[in-house]
């Protein structure tokens, strides 16, 4: 049951909705975010954002998700997330398919890459994202050999939990964007692998090799799904068209430099070294962390306004469906950023 968000929709209109936050924003450490040149989000409903939010919360329980830090994930809102993200529909099982996604996707990397707490090991890093990988894929083996994946699945509380998303996932969507979802899983498992070495080697990458990783390890498995949860489809052919894979990624990889920028006072404070784009350019260009924030942001923004320029040219001579998706990105980025700057796991504390 989608529908069409209300007031206008199409790129460029965002303004027209919620005003887009202009207001610079301090994360703590000393760390202030500047104003991000980023759409607002199109709708902002609590209610729907804490009925996910508990739903979701339960099925992380069932998952066996972060076993004694519900509450903690309860009040990082990942609900609220998924509600600022996709407009298209307020319908609460349709939400849950992105939801369950998105969730799986951080207790990944919550689970195996960041939380020592939650069993993170980086020198099992690289064995568990290949059985993630499979997993997810469902890899094919010969019988007597197909039980210990199963057996694996069955007994880590992530690969059950992706296992369970991507069923849920498969269920409400074609063959095609149920594979193109899991692809661009695959690809994210291959840059979190990559964090795994940066951390064992003790190096910071450079920035040129920050940002390929990040292209990656970003939120192309959300924007992957946009159509899916909108009810409609956008065809194998043109999701792989250069032009519109140009605008996707360029779209990923700002969306997550925004949360490089908004988790930086987090990961600072966390014990495990973590990676992000300002302390890639702090190191390279031997700069002051604020000064690298800086930086990061009109990176950003830059390709925010590169995106909005493709998507626009491509709207005007792509198929409708196209014309939706990449307004459902549009959409995807203002959530995403609202998320960023209120939800608790950045310490963000004020709202819209
Ligand atoms: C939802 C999804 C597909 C996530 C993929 C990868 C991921 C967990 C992020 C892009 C979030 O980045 P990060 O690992 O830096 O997250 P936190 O800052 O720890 O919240």
């Amino acid at each position: 049951m989608s529908r069409s968000p209300s007031g206008p929709t199409g790129l460029g209109t965002s303004a027209a909705r919620l005003s887009p936050p202009h207001q610079a924003r301090p994360v703590g450490e000393g760390i202030v975010v500047p104003p991000l040149h980023c759409p607002g989000a199109l709708r902002d409903d609590p209610a729907l954002g804490e009925a996910l939010n508990e739903h979701l919360v339960d099925w992380a329980g069932q998952m066996g998700l972060y076993p004694g830090k519900l509450d903690a994930l309860r009040s990082d809102g990942f609900g609220r997330l998924v509600m600022l993200c996709h407009p298209e529909t307020d319908d609460l099982d349709r939400l849950l398919v992105p939801a369950r996604c998105t969730l799986a996707a951080w207790a990944l990397d919550d689970h195996y890459c960041d939380e020592p707490e939650l069993g993170a090991r980086p020198e099992l890093l690289g064995s568990r994202l290949a059985i993630a990988a499979a997993a997810v894929n469902r890899a094919r083996m010969p019988p007597p050999y197909a039980a210990g994946l199963e057996d694996a699945v069955r007994e880590d509380p992530v690969l059950r939990a992706l296992r369970s998303a991507i069923e849920y996932l498969a269920l409400a969507a074609t063959p095609d964007q149920t594979v193109r979802a899991c692809h661009a899983f695959a690809l994210e498992l291959l840059g979190l692998g990559q964090e795994g070495s940066w951390r064992t080697a003790r190096r910071t990458p450079a920035v040129w090799e920050y940002l390929t990783h990040r292209q990656y390890n970003s939120f192309l498995p959300c924007l992957a799904v946009i159509d899916v949860v909108g009810g409609y489809r956008l065809a194998p052919q043109v999701h792989a068209d250069p032009r519109v894979r140009a605008a996707v990624t360029t779209a990923a990889l700002a969306s997550s430099l925004v949360n490089d920028i908004y988790s930086l006072a987090r990961e600072n404070s966390s014990t495990t070294v973590d990676f992000n784009l300002p302390q890639a350019i702090a190191a390279e260009q031997a700069c002051p962390l604020q000064e690298a924030v800086e930086r990061s942001a009109a990176l950003h923004d830059e390709l925010m306004r590169r995106f909005e320029a493709e998507a626009s040219a491509l709207s005007l001579s792509g198929p409708p469906e196209l014309r939706r998706y990449l307004a459902g990105i549009s959409a995807w980025c203002g959530g995403n950023h609202a998320w960023h700057r209120t939800s608790a796991r950045y310490a963000a504390r004020t709202s819209l």
